[in-house]
């Protein structure tokens, strides 16, 4: 039984068509000239409880809208969404101690105040029992090193301690959804590491069901079993990150240390081509589906002294970049088919 339900969400803003010319600001305050921007374009999909699901897109894509209707922030123009069996923009209340929300961009917390005190104010809006608070609160100390920080003003914190007070912020009321829109965004590598164990903890056993927008793709593959992909406000991809990679990440690469120099006659014959080359290790790109890589290794060894060889998998990263390109073409009208159809 699916925990969020999504089908068919879409959401449209108007866009104020500004008067140029002479007034051209008094003018505007009159006008009423719109024009329609659909952000969210008919999006249906269905996350099952406990699930991780990263949530990818390109600027502008329409994730945070997606999360803002989620969460009950923005009201769709149409279509149904459900969390936890709530309408959330119509639930508001109920809807609110079912989930937590991080936006990266954005802290909830007080920015006067140490975290300690706006845990104190979210102990009461929430109606957390003092003991589930004491118990979320040591836990989180132990995890996210907050005892380090929960009495500074969260103006004078860094980066990376802000969203790790932000975080048990949104998780302070023990809710089964987390909302997390660019949690790790701007914080340093090990700062990162540590948000990134504290989600796969809270994921792994509290079963809290996580939905995660990043532009990081090393937050995907580290987290997420299943991936989304969004662009100009539709799903192009819902699967899991292996299929991903061996649907649209054709090319690997054959990492190949010789004894001797390497002669590159006839690789073209072999749907390779030389990528990189220092000394006597050489990178070489062939495409899986024309080739495999035992029949590569074959060739290869009947003209050259091989002394040691692996193949890479192409990196999330390098794959991700040539499904926003395709989608690019696809707006410029090439005929290419929904990547979902693939
Ligand atoms: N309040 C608004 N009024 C008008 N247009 C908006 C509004 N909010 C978002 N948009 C537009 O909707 C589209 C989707 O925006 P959204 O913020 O959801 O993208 P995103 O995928 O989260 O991008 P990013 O990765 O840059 O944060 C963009 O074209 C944006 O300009």
């Amino acid at each position: 039984m699916p925990i969020i339900e999504v089908n068919e969400l879409r959401k449209e803003f108007k866009r104020l068509i500004p008067k140029k010319g002479p007034f051209a600001s008094i003018r505007n305050l009159w006008n009423t000239n719109y024009s329609v921007h659909t952000a969210v374009n008919n999006i249906s999909f269905s996350i099952g409880k406990g699930e991780l699901v990263g949530y990818i897109g390109p600027n502008g894509a329409g994730k945070s809208t997606s999360i803002k209707m989620l969460t009950g922030i923005l009201v769709p123009t149409s279509g149904d969404i459900r969390v936890a069996g709530l309408v959330p923009f119509k639930q508001r209340k109920e809807h609110a101690a079912n989930i937590g929300v991080v936006f990266g961009q954005k802290t909830q917390l007080w920015w006067d105040i140490p975290a300690i005190e706006s845990y104190r104010v979210l102990k009461t809006i929430y109606r957390i029992p003092n003991e589930i608070y004491n118990r979320n609160l040591d836990m989180f100390r132990e995890l996210l090193d907050l005892h380090e920080f929960e009495n500074t003003p969260v103006r004078q914190l860094s980066l990376g301690q802000r969203m790790r007070a932000d975080l048990a912020a949104a998780l302070l009321h023990d809710p089964e959804i987390l909302f997390l829109d660019e949690p790790t965004i701007g914080v340093d590598v090990l700062a990162k590491e540590k948000l990134r164990t504290f989600i796969r903890e809270i994921n792994k056993d509290r079963k809290v069901t996580v939905l995660l927008t990043t532009h990081d793709m090393t937050d995907i593959e580290k987290l997420c079993s299943r991936v989304m992909i969004i662009d100009d406000g539709q799903i192009l991809y819902d699967g899991s990150i292996d299929q991903l990679k061996n649907s649209f990440g054709g090319e690997r690469t054959l990492v190949i240390e010789l004894e001797d120099g390497f002669d590159p006659v006839g690789l073209d014959l072999l749907h390779t081509r030389l990528v990189r080359e220092e000394g006597t290790r050489i990178w070489l790109s062939y495409d899986k589906e024309k080739i495999s890589a035992s029949q590569l290794m074959l060739e290869l060894a009947r003209t050259h002294r091989i002394r040691d060889l692996s193949v890479e998998e192409p990196e999330i990263e390098s794959v991700v970049r040539q499904i926003y390109e395709s989608g690019l073409q696809r707006k410029k009208g090439d005929s290419h088919a929904a990547l979902l159809d693939i």
